[in-house]
C-alpha cells in the first residue's frame, strides 16, 4: 500500500505519516489526497520543511505541563507540612489534655509511666506525668542525679484511700520500676541517647535499646483477664485462672462484661468478679489493672491493646491461638508463669503503636480530624471492592515520598513487620526497633522496595482528587474507614507503647517466634561427604 499525506481533522498543519487511508481514519485524520495523487505527494513532501509548528507547540505544552505539575506538587507539599504540624499540635493537645484529666480524675490513686532523662517520645510520657507530688520530685531528683529511669507514682485527691469502680471498690494501683541492662537483674542502666556528643565527638559508644526488666515495687494486686470468644478452651482455662488468682494470690479480678456474664452463669461463686459497664469506665481502666492477662492468640494482643487509648499495664499474653507471634506464655503452665510474673522481676518488649489521624476533604481546618486510633501492627490502605489501581500520594513530614499506585499500602510497626507487611514482601523487624515499616501491597512497578523510617517522622498518605476510586484504611485488620478523593491519612509514632511480657526476653522470643511459628530459614543441612577445600 502507498504511503498516504495526512491532514489532521482540526489543525491546519500537516503531518507526513504511513500507513493504511482505514487505520488513519480510526484515529482522527482524514485523506487529504486521492491515491492517484500519490507519488506527486510524496515528492511534495520530501522537499517540505519538517513539522516543526507542531513539534514546538507540543514542547510549549509538555513545559507548561511540567510547570503546573510542579506547582501542585509544591502547593501538595506545604499542605502537608501544615497537616503535620496541625497532627504535631492536636498529639501536643491531647497529652496535656489527657494529663488535665488524669489530674482532675478522682478516682485515680496510682497510676505509672516511664520516665526518661534523655529526649524523645518517653521523655513526652515524663513531662505530661509531673504532677505536684512529693514522689514525682524524687524521681525527678532521682533521674537527674544518677540517670535512672525509674517508675513515676502519680497521687491525687483520693491518696491511698480505697475508690468506686462500677459500683465496687477498688484497690491501689501496684507500682513498678522499669531499667535497662544486659547482664542480668542488676544492672540498673539508664537508657541513653544512641548518639552523644563527648568533648567534641560525636560517639556512639552507648547503645540505645537494652533488655528492659520490670521490677514491682508494690505486689500487683489487680488483674484484668481477657479473653478469645467462642472458645470452650480458652473459657475453661478461665475460669480455672480467675479462680486461682483469687484464691491463692488475693489477686483482683476484672474481665470484660461478656465473660463476667458467662462466669456469673457457670458459678456464683463468681460474684467477686469485677467488669465496667461503659466505655467511660474503659478509659480509666489502666489506672486500676496492674497486670493484664490475654488468652488466645495474637488477635486476642492486638484486642488488649486496642482497648488501650492512653497508657497500657503490662500484658501476659498466654497462647491459646494458632500462631501466636505475640503470645510466647504456654497456658499448660499457667501457674508457673503468672507466680514468677507476679513476683517480678521480668524481661517485657516495649512495642511501639502507631496514632492514625483521618483527615476528611470537608474539615474545616487541619485539627478537625476525627478520633486517633492506635494500632499495635498496622494500618493499611487499600482498594477495597474497587477493581481501580489505589492511588496515593505519600509524604514524610513535609517531603514527597511516592505515589503508591498496586493494590495499597501498610504503614507497620515493628511488632507488626511479622504481620500483613511480612506477607507483602516486607522485612521482619526485632519488635524493640523503633520504625516505620513502609511496605506496598503489589504495587504496579519493578522498582518500588519496602523502605522503614526512623520512628519520630510523621507518614501522610493522601487519596488525590484524580484518583480513580476511593481506599479503604483498616486499623489492625479491623474496622475500615472509606477514604474518597482528597481525604488523607496521617500516622506517626503513639506516645503510649504496649509492654509485653517475655517469656526469656526480647531477643529470644522474637527469634524463638519467627522460628517456630514461621520456619525461618528452614533447609536440611549441607551433607558432610560432599566435595571439599583443598
Ligand atoms: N496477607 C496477610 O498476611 C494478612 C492479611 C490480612 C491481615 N493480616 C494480619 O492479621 C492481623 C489481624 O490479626 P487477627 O488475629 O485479628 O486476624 P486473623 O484471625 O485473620 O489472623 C491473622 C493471622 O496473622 C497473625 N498475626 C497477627 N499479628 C501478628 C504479628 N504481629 N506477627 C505475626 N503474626 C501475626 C495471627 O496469628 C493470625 O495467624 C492484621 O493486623 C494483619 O497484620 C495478614
Ligand atoms: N476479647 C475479645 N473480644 C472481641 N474479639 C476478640 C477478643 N479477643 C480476640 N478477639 C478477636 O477474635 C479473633 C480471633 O482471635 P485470635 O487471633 O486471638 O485467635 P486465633 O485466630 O485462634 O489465633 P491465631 O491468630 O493465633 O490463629 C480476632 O479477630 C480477634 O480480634
Amino acid at each position: 500500500m502507498s504511503p498516504h499525506r495526512l491532514i489532521p481533522q482540526d489543525s491546519d498543519d500537516k503531518i507526513f505519516l504511513t500507513g493504511a487511508t482505514s487505520h488513519a481514519k480510526e484515529n482522527g485524520f482524514v485523506d487529504g489526497i486521492h491515491d492517484q495523487d500519490s507519488d506527486k505527494a510524496i515528492h511534495e513532501n520530501m522537499y517540505e520543511p519538517p513539522i516543526k509548528a507542531t513539534d514546538d507547540h507540543l514542547v510549549e505544552f509538555s513545559e507548561a505541563m511540567r510547570t503546573v505539575a510542579k506547582a501542585l506538587r509544591r502547593a501538595a507539599e506545604a499542605k502537608a507540612a501544615a497537616q503535620v504540624e496541625a497532627a504535631e499540635w492536636k498529639r501536643k493537645y491531647e497529652l496535656e489534655r489527657a494529663s488535665n484529666l488524669r489530674n482532675s480524675h478522682e478516682g485515680a490513686t496510682f497510676e505509672g509511666s516511664l520516665c526518661n532523662s534523655g529526649e524523645g517520645r518517653l521523655n513526652n510520657s515524663c513531662d505530661v506525668t509531673k504532677v505536684d507530688n512529693p514522689s514525682i520530685e524524687q524521681s525527678e531528683r532521682c533521674c537527674r542525679k544518677h540517670g535512672i529511669c525509674s517508675h513515676e507514682i502519680l497521687q491525687d485527691e483520693a491518696t491511698n484511700t480505697n475508690y468506686k469502680f462500677a459500683g465496687r471498690k477498688v484497690t491501689r494501683k501496684a507500682s513498678f520500676r522499669l531499667s535497662w541492662g544486659c547482664n542480668g537483674y542488676n544492672s540498673g542502666q539508664q537508657k541513653h541517647e544512641v548518639v552523644s556528643f563527648e568533648r567534641g565527638d560525636i560517639t556512639t559508644a552507648e547503645r540505645s535499646s537494652k533488655q528492659i526488666l520490670l521490677k514491682w515495687e508494690t505486689h500487683p494486686q489487680t488483674v484484668l483477664i481477657l479473653t478469645k470468644p467462642n472458645s470452650n478452651s480458652v473459657r475453661i482455662l478461665c475460669a480455672e485462672m480467675v479462680r486461682w488468682l483469687k484464691n491463692h494470690k488475693k489477686i483482683d479480678v476484672f474481665v470484660e462484661p461478656r465473660v463476667r456474664t458467662e462466669l456469673s452463669k457457670e458459678a456464683s461463686c463468681f460474684e467477686f468478679v469485677q467488669t465496667w459497664e461503659n466505655d467511660e469506665e474503659i478509659k480509666h481502666l489502666h489506672s486500676k489493672v496492674d497486670l493484664v492477662v490475654t488468652l488466645g492468640g495474637d488477635g486476642t494482643v492486638l484486642w488488649a491493646a486496642s482497648l488501650f487509648k492512653g497508657p497500657v499495664p503490662p500484658l501476659v499474653p498466654f497462647s491459646l491461638g494458632s500462631l501466636g507471634f505475640m503470645t510466647p506464655f504456654q497456658s499448660e503452665n499457667y501457674r508457673d508463669c503468672l507466680d514468677m510474673i507476679l513476683k517480678g522481676p521480668f524481661s517485657i518488649t516495649l512495642r511501639h503503636r502507631l496514632q492514625c489521624h483521618v483527615i476528611r476533604e470537608a474539615a474545616k481546618d487541619e485539627l478537625d480530624t476525627e478520633e486517633p486510633i492506635l494500632v499495635l501492627n498496622e494500618v493499611t490502605i487499600d482498594r477495597g471492592m474497587s477493581s481501580y489501581l489505589t492511588f496515593l500520594e505519600c509524604y514524610c513530614d513535609s517531603s514527597f515520598v511516592t505515589c503508591v499506585q498496586g493494590d495499597g499500602l501498610i504503614l507497620s510497626t515493628t511488632s507488626g513487620s511479622t504481620a500483613y507487611s511480612l506477607a507483602a514482601g516486607g522485612s521482619m523487624v526485632h519488635p524493640q526497633v523503633p520504625g516505620i515499616l513502609f511496605t506496598p501491597i503489589c504495587p504496579h512497578s519493578l522498582s518500588f522496595r519496602p523502605l522503614i523510617f526512623p520512628e519520630y517522622v510523621t507518614l501522610r498518605v493522601q487519596v488525590p482528587f484524580n484518583s480513580r476510586g476511593h481506599a479503604w484504611a483498616s486499623f489492625d485488620g479491623k474496622g475500615r474507614k472509606q477514604l474518597a478523593p482528597g481525604d488523607a491519612l496521617i500516622c506517626s509514632m503513639a506516645t503510649w507503647p504496649v509492654p509485653t511480657a517475655c517469656l526469656v526476653d526480647s531477643t529470644n522470643d522474637f527469634l524463638r517466634s519467627i522460628h517456630e511459628g514461621l520456619h525461618w530459614n528452614l533447609r536440611k543441612s549441607q551433607s558432610f561427604d560432599g566435595p571439599r577445600d583443598g
